[in-house]
């Protein structure tokens, strides 16, 4: 068994409305049983305070945050603020987002150490296109992404790493069992020669297209120490098997 603890996070990317709280309920008492998993959700940042109020010892968190902690920013939101709201994590560097928002790997490494210094657990994601992967530069690739966007993981924060290749999100292809123990083992080498010991406690999770059917292999391969959940994540229907895979493991 490994020593460090699952963790599913669901990423509700910009879906989810009041009504859909009411999910949070039946996914917080699948958290509850689940004694050696951390689950969390992550709505859009119109429902992290709602969310947050009802979430039953599930951790609510956000899918974004500004490097800075309050200015001239139209339409960003800090980490403090976030804290504020409820949010006790934040994922950074989402590949959606280093495509619609150009976001460069110096910029999320500045938007995780935000988040960490004001002790939010931060989840960096990393991952290559379908091109990089026809090209055999996948492994490259994401050796570039960690090697720019992981910010010094010191602070209250936890920082935990993501691997989502950019074509396995929401398309139905996950990546095979073996491709994934390649590059998560690829980039546990590169935590441990970076951060030594502490690297190697660093969590680091799988995403992209991952469901109830397919959880428990993933989970059994080595350096997965979790999932970060799109679709899969919106309802409890489909999100509770997922942890339920994790608490079996
Ligand atoms: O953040 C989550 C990922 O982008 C995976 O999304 P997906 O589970 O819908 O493929």
């Amino acid at each position: 068994m490994s020593v460090r603890r699952k963790l599913i996070a669901g990423n509700w990317k910009m879906n989810g409305s009041r009504a859909q709280l009411a999910e949070l309920s039946a996914i917080a008492a699948a958290a509850r049983e689940a004694a050696g998993v951390d689950v969390a959700i992550c709505p859009p940042f119109t429902l992290i305070s709602l969310a947050a109020a009802r979430a039953g010892g599930l951790a609510i968190g956000a899918q974004d945050c500004h490097q800075s902690d309050s200015g001239a920013h139209t339409g960003n939101v800090s980490a403090p603020m976030l804290k504020e709201a409820g949010a006790r994590l934040t994922i950074v560097g989402h590949s959606e987002r280093r495509a619609d928002q150009h976001e460069s790997d110096a910029l999320v490494s500045a938007k995780a150490q935000a988040a960490i210094r004001h002790g939010l657990r931060t989840i960096v994601c990393v991952g290559e296109s379908e091109a990089d992967r026809a090209a055999g530069r996948a492994g490259k690739v994401v050796s570039a992404q960690l090697s720019g966007s992981l910010p010094d993981p010191e602070g209250d924060g936890e920082m935990v790493v993501a691997y989502e290749p950019i074509w396995a999100i929401g398309t139905g292809k996950s990546a095979t069992t073996a491709d994934v123990a390649e590059m998560h083992a690829l980039i546990r080498a590169h935590l441990i020669d970076n951060f030594g010991d502490r690297g190697g406690r660093i969590r680091i999770l799988y995403g992209g297209s991952v469901k109830a059917e397919n959880a428990a292999e993933l989970f059994a391969v080595d350096n997965v120490d979790g999932a970060l959940v799109g679709g899969a994540s919106l309802t409890a229907e489909q999100f509770v098997p997922i942890i339920q895979a994790a608490a079996r493991c």
